[in-house]
């Protein structure tokens, strides 16, 4: 059987100390399989943002086990928690994009801190993923001068220009209207799709819930049901027997 992209075992987290301290995330057990897009829903406070910080390596793992593409992220050093977190993509509700600088010079940076290429080859890779998020005709626009949702499709390239194996997104469509929130999950979905990149995303929006392969729902920090059957995936199964 294939690796998959992320096994979570026996997973749990706390914050505070001594009378203080609260137990966040109880006993979480997931696999994560290679290419698939997961949304995590539940309400606020069940612990999906924790959870998400833990798979992307921005929290260390008190206890269990996080083992993305096999590599074990409990105990790792911080540089080995580098170089894992140059194979992510992170995608936030707040894009965190930096305003002197252009759409273009948002995404080229990220292309050259993350790889020893040259600046030539960053601004042509940025370039390119731009045009593929359709916004190939802003490259030189500055993040004040472009709506929400084209600076939500900036952060999309941003997070995709190293060419990720997984994308972490928490509620990227929060400050987006139904129409452009809906066109930024279906780019990165068909994005993910042609870089065989694994997607999970945090979200309390309902109108996008159809785009994963599996829901899964928190409660009070436990994950409480897994829906492997949503029309997105029987649709890509269906896909692939034809
Ligand atoms: N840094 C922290 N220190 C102490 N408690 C925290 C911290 N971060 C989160 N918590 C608590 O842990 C619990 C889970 O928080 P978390 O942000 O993971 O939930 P969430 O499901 O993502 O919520 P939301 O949907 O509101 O973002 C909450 O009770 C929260 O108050």
């Amino acid at each position: 059987m294939q690796q998959p992209a992320l096994k979570i075992q026996s997973l749990n987290h706390y914050y505070g100390k001594g009378v203080l301290q609260k137990q966040t995330l109880l006993d979480i057990n997931l696999e994560i399989g290679a290419g698939e897009f997961v949304i995590i829903t539940g309400q606020s406070g069940s612990g999906k943002t924790t959870l998400l910080s833990l798979i992307g390596g921005l929290r260390s793992v008190q206890s269990g086990s996080i083992q993305f593409l096999g590599q074990e992220l409990s105990g790792a050093s911080q540089q080995k928690l580098t170089k894992l977190r140059r194979q992510i993509g992170y995608i936030f509700q707040s894009h965190n994009l930096l305003g002197f600088l252009t759409a273009q010079q948002n995404v080229q940076m990220a292309a050259q801190v993350n790889n020893n290429i040259s600046m030539q080859a960053a601004r042509s890779r940025s370039q390119t993923i731009l045009q593929a998020v359709g916004l190939g005709d802003r490259l030189n626009y500055y993040p004040e001068n472009l709506s929400g949702g084209q600076k939500q499709r900036i952060a999309i390239a941003r997070a995709l220009v190293n060419q990720p194996k997984l994308v972490l997104a928490d509620e990227p469509t929060a400050s987006l209207d139904s129409t452009s929130g809906r066109a930024v999950v279906e780019l990165m979905q068909h994005l993910a799709q042609e870089q065989m990149c694994t997607i999970v995303m945090v979200t309390h929006d309902n109108r996008i819930l159809d785009v994963a392969d599996r829901i899964i729902h928190m409660e009070d920090g436990r994950l409480s049901y897994n829906n492997s059957l949503t029309p997105a995936r029987l649709s890509r199964q269906f896909e692939s027997n034809t």
